[in-house]
């Protein structure tokens, strides 16, 4: 196994003196290329401010954080940007398409910005991942029309436009009926098995937790199981 990502002795402080709060305490963790893990944990016990550092949005108060062999806490803002653009998907609970934007629209459109172009190369893959995703009629509906389910569909092939190496799924079924979060699910394990992608998936969800292969179990700011 090649590792993916590498965090060790993480940790995480808000606030100062009084109101310090220590959210993550010396946390470790390895994931490996390919692989498809839970990340579970009781309600705020730092799966949100995990993922958030995982993504470089946010750098750990102190520890080691190296992805592709890059180390992430000694690069610059402008040097994580770049690197999250080309290496880093995220779906979140809330998908944040845009309503008046139709499905394909939504899944191309974020990557054209920040490429600053739009290729014919990028519809065409926004086609494929959105009919992968078992939405093929539905390709210039406004986002607006469409279910939960396919909103989040949606969601996750706007996640795999630029063909990252690491998806970050922060309750990606949390708004879901259960027929509904076993779909995305199904197709997140189809992507996973046919591009390699590797994905890290919050949830308070044992079921969801038990459909992927690896389960990451969080508390008091470290890895518990
Ligand atoms: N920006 C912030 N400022 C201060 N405290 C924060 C901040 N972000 C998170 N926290 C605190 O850190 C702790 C962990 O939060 P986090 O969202 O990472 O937990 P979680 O495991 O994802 O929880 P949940 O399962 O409820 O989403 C919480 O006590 C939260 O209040």
């Amino acid at each position: 196994m090649t590792a993916l990502l590498e965090v060790s002795d993480l940790v995480k402080t808000f606030g100062t003196g009084e109101a310090e709060t220590r959210v993550l305490r010396g946390l470790s963790l390895t994931l490996d290329v390919g692989e498809m893990a839970a990340l579970l944990g009781p309600s705020g016990s730092g799966k949100s401010t995990l993922l958030t550092i995982l993504g470089t949005l946010m750098k750990p108060t102190s520890g080691r954080h190296a992805m592709l062999g890059q180390d992430l806490v000694a690069a610059n803002d402008r040097a994580l940007t770049e690197f999250r653009n080309l290496h880093i998907g995220f779906v979140f609970q809330f998908h944040n398409l845009l309503p008046d934007f139709t499905a394909l629209e939504n899944v191309v459109f974020p990557t054209a910005v920040r490429m600053g172009r739009e290729t014919p190369v990028a519809r065409a893959r926004g086609r494929e991942l959105l009919t992968r995703m078992g939405l093929e009629a539905r390709f210039d509906f406004p986002s607006a029309n469409l279910s939960g389910g396919q909103k989040q569909r949606v969601a996750v092939a706007r996640a795999l436009m630029n063909r990252p190496e690491l998806v970050l799924a922060d309750e990606p079924t949390g708004n879901l009926d259960r027929a509904s979060a076993m779909q995305v699910m199904d197709l997140i394990a189809e992507i996973n098995r046919d591009e390699g992608t590797t994905f890290l998936i919050s949830t308070h969800d044992e079921k969801i937790a038990g459909l992927c292969r690896r389960q990451i179990v969080v508390g008091d700011g470290v890895v518990t199981g």
